[in-house]
């Protein structure tokens, strides 16, 4: 790889932990200008977290859902990216097609154009007594297509929140190519302290990729999301973590990274698929 190649592996990401409120507006207005911090600030992949303009519940997702790409949050992501001439991750938003309702993220290139849509595969539908009860499928549809784009030759793939707790989906990224898994994601204050950054680094490992994961910021109402944004990198270590509070985490993504873990530890070129779809548990 030639110097102009090994400087264009490198790209300056960055989390927008922003704060999410009831009015639509002010969360839209909120995270331009949030956008327009991290551009400032030399980032040119920027992403937003899961439910970034509306709160998060089963009871809000009719009411804020929009049709993509012709609703207001779509239109100012497309400007915000091209104004900034960025690639943008749109944390997600609720969606409608068709009289059906998703979680989906959307991603925007420098010149304002959709360029990819995924919407979330693994409904969170959990019961923890004493902790959180949850049920998106009562109003969402899930998903059931991967999505990825492209960034100067690196590819990055798309879950969002729930999605990070299986590893199939990641490694299916993974036999793609992808070498950055990007989620929102608003963990719970009951989940969160538990499992956010384990399943991340767990994700990185795993995969050999990038994993990078966005929350809004600890609301003081509704929804307490346990914010921690983070970005791991393919080794298994947190290059960036925020606390609760609005909050822009900044990483400079050294795609390089992924080309040593997977020569120096090469377990895809390891794995054992003669076996695993035959082989027995214990001696029967
Ligand atoms: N909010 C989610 O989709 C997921 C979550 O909080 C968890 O898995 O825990």
């Amino acid at each position: 790889m030639n110097q102009m190649q090994s400087i264009m592996r490198v790209l300056r990401t960055a989390l927008i932990q922003s704060r999410v409120g009831k009015n639509r507006l002010e969360n839209l207005q909120n995270a331009e200008n949030l956008i327009a911090q991290a551009k400032n600030a030399g980032a040119n992949l920027v992403a937003l977290p899961e439910c970034f303009n509306s709160p998060y519940g089963t009871k809000f997702f009719s009411e804020y859902a929009e049709s993509i790409p012709n609703g207001p949050t779509s239109k100012m992501l497309s400007k915000a990216a091209k104004d900034n001439n960025i690639f943008l991750v749109g944390g997600t938003f609720p969606e409608i097609e068709n009289d059906k309702f998703y979680n989906t993220c959307t991603v925007w290139n420098p010149a304002g154009e959709l360029v990819a849509k995924y919407r979330k595969m693994h409904l969170f539908d959990i019961d923890i007594p004493g902790g959180i009860t949850f049920k998106e499928s009562d109003v969402l549809s899930a998903g059931n297509e991967l999505a990825s784009f492209d960034v100067n030759g690196i590819k990055v793939g798309l879950g969002i929140c729930y999605d990070l707790r299986f590893e199939e989906l990641a490694k299916l990224y993974r036999l793609q190519g992808v070498e950055i898994l990007i989620y929102p994601a608003a963990f719970t204050l009951t989940t969160g302290p538990m499992h956010f950054e384990l399943l991340q680094r767990s994700r990185a490992t795993d995969n050999q990729v990038f994993v990078m994961a966005i929350s809004p910021s600890r609301g003081e109402q509704g929804f307490m999301a346990w914010g921690h944004s983070q970005i791991t990198d393919p080794w298994g270590k947190v290059i960036g973590q925020a606390k609760e509070g609005e909050e822009i985490v900044y990483g400079d993504l050294d795609l390089s990274e992924c080309d040593k873990v997977r020569q120096q530890i090469p377990i895809f070129g390891q794995r054992r698929k003669d076996i695993y779809d035959t082989i027995r548990i214990g001696n029967r």
